[in-house]
């Protein structure tokens, strides 16, 4: 019997490390099902290990991440992905040579229409204009979408994005931001994305998870956090 809170995704008493580097040091938190959930942190705060453990691309020393109650540690990256959790990369990963259309093609959706399926993603990233052409072409913005349109051919019901602010223009951010919103209310999905800028993603997210040292320091909403002492301190630098 669970009697903590169980959220679409629970990570619990996690931890890896790189030799003496303890990168995630029991880790324990939640994300709430369709909530925009943030996860900041100082640069090598375990961010992207945290991602990594939980899409089984790095197995824990420790600990176990559940998903929808499941417990999915230890499982292959692919298993993981089709039981509906999908994530991007800090550097977009597309084919450069390959057409929009291509790039989406190269992904084995769940859905039994694939042509149904690009159409439909490449339109909902607002890129069905560029449908034919070559990927390698598009602003780092577009690509940084074109990763997320990858990624939602598996139709994940969580996605992870590990920094898609990163490098991109301030006009394409706020269409990032708006993209996010609407994959919650229009598609259901639940968003935890990777920032360390805390100003970026206040006012996007429902909650943020401030992790330090590999730990969760805190987890509120964002204006909580932003007045919070701890966080004003050792992150924000006030
Ligand atoms: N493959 C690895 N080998 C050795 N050390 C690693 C490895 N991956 C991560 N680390 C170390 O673990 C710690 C956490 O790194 P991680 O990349 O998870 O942090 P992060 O919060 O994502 O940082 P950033 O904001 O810079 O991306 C760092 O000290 C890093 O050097």
């Amino acid at each position: 019997m669970h009697t903590r809170h169980m959220g679409i995704i629970d990570v619990v008493d996690l931890s890896r490390s790189f030799g003496g580097q303890q990168a995630v040091d029991d880790l324990t938190m939640s994300v709430d099902s369709e909530s925009i959930t943030g996860m900041i942190g100082p640069n090598g705060s375990g961010k992207t290990t945290t991602f990594n453990l939980i899409t089984g691309l790095l197995q824990p020393d420790s600990g176990r991440v559940e998903f929808r109650g499941t417990d999915i540690t230890g499982w292959k990256p692919y298993r993981i992905a089709n039981e509906g959790l999908g994530r991007t990369f800090q550097q977009a990963r597309v084919f450069d040579e390959m057409t929009l259309e291509e790039n989406l093609r190269t992904v084995e959706t769940p859905d039994d229409d694939v042509d149904e399926a690009v159409d439909r993603w490449l339109s909902f990233v607002e890129l069905d204009d560029h449908r034919h052409h070559y990927a390698g072409n598009l602003s780092g913005g577009q690509q940084v979408l074109l990763g997320i349109a990858r990624t939602l051919m598996l139709d994940p019901d969580l996605i992870l994005l590990d920094e898609p602010f990163a490098g991109v223009n301030p006009g394409l951010v706020d269409d990032i931001a708006a993209l996010l919103e609407r994959l919650r209310t229009e598609e259901g999905k639940t968003v935890l994305v990777v920032d360390h800028e805390i100003d970026e993603i206040s006012s996007l997210c429902d909650e943020l998870v401030v992790l330090v040292d590999g730990h969760q320091l805190l987890k509120d909403e964002p204006s909580v956090v932003r007045e919070d002492d701890r966080v004003r301190e050792s992150y924000l630098g006030l």
